[in-house]
């Protein structure tokens, strides 16, 4: 019997196959470096994997940082080698992002700690792109700790936010591939616009230990690439984008 395995039976094991449980999220991101080289991958498999994850907060607290002056902030964790992205997310109380879309990229997002509410949107038709119709809620659902959810354009448009008008969440996020820009969109008018470019914070301590003993900064936590002063742009139709600026300068700007 010849021992050679084709593509799609390789496929199919990655498909039928768990992969084991992370004991940490080093471990987590180990494992995502194996199974996401390309376009390629099991969905069904990492969806497991992050469900499979037990979150602790000594190992996600080092890259939990908070920017309350924003709905939200981002915080790189890996960048995959390219292949994904893999942020923490701190969502400010009562706060929210814009309705967005993901670029055609696969999202998947872990609950760590409270809760978010995600609102999933219908994209608006074509005969609606001068912005006039308000947007269709498809659906509304609160995930709690540990919960993971997906989205991707096929699906339709979402906006997150955290209901709680006291307490924080923070969430993992996995985008497969990685993406610069996406677009975001008027609840009210269903009028899109292109995003800045989105920014996160990069976590020094774990990732560049040498480049943050040569460069002490005020948080050792966290820093960001750029000064976000500019990230708090309003957009034009309520919300505010917090997904921008990776580049020394401002890039957000409001369409109107
Ligand atoms: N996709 C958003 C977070 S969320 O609102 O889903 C981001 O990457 O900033
Ligand atoms: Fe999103």
């Amino acid at each position: 019997m010849s021992s050679t395995t084709t593509s799609t039976e390789a496929t199919t094991l990655r498909l039928t196959s768990p992969l084991p449980t992370p004991k940490d999220l080093e471990a987590l991101i180990q494992t995502l470096h194996r199974e996401i080289t390309s376009s390629d991958f099991s969905l069904p498999a990492i969806t497991r994997l992050l469900q499979s994850y037990t979150p602790s907060q000594d190992d996600y607290a080092p890259y939990a940082h908070f920017d309350t002056s924003k709905p939200y902030t981002r915080n790189l964790v890996d960048d995959g080698n390219g292949h994904f992205n893999l942020m923490i997310l701190c969502w400010t109380q009562g706060k929210a992002s814009p309705i967005h879309d993901h670029a055609g990229a696969h999202c998947l997002m872990k609950i760590l700690d409270g809760e978010l509410c995600e609102t999933q949107y219908e994209w608006p038709k074509e005969d609606e792109a001068c912005g006039n119709s308000p947007m269709r809620v498809k659906k509304q659902t609160v995930h709690g700790a540990n919960q993971v959810a997906y989205i991707h354009d096929q699906i339709g448009l979402h906006r997150i936010s955290n209901p709680s008008s006291t307490r924080p969440a923070i969430s993992l996020h996995l985008y497969t591939p990685p993406f610069d820009y996406c677009k975001t969109f008027c609840e009210s008018t269903g009028q899109a616009r292109t995003s800045g470019r989105c920014v996160f914070y990069r976590d020094f301590t774990k990732k560049n230990k040498q480049e943050a003993q040569q460069f002490p900064l005020p948080n050792p936590r966290a820093v960001p690439n750029v000064d976000v002063a500019g990230a708090a742009a309003t957009a034009a139709c309520g919300g505010q984008m917090d997904m921008s600026l990776r580049s020394q300068r401002p890039m957000f700007v409001p369409s109107k």
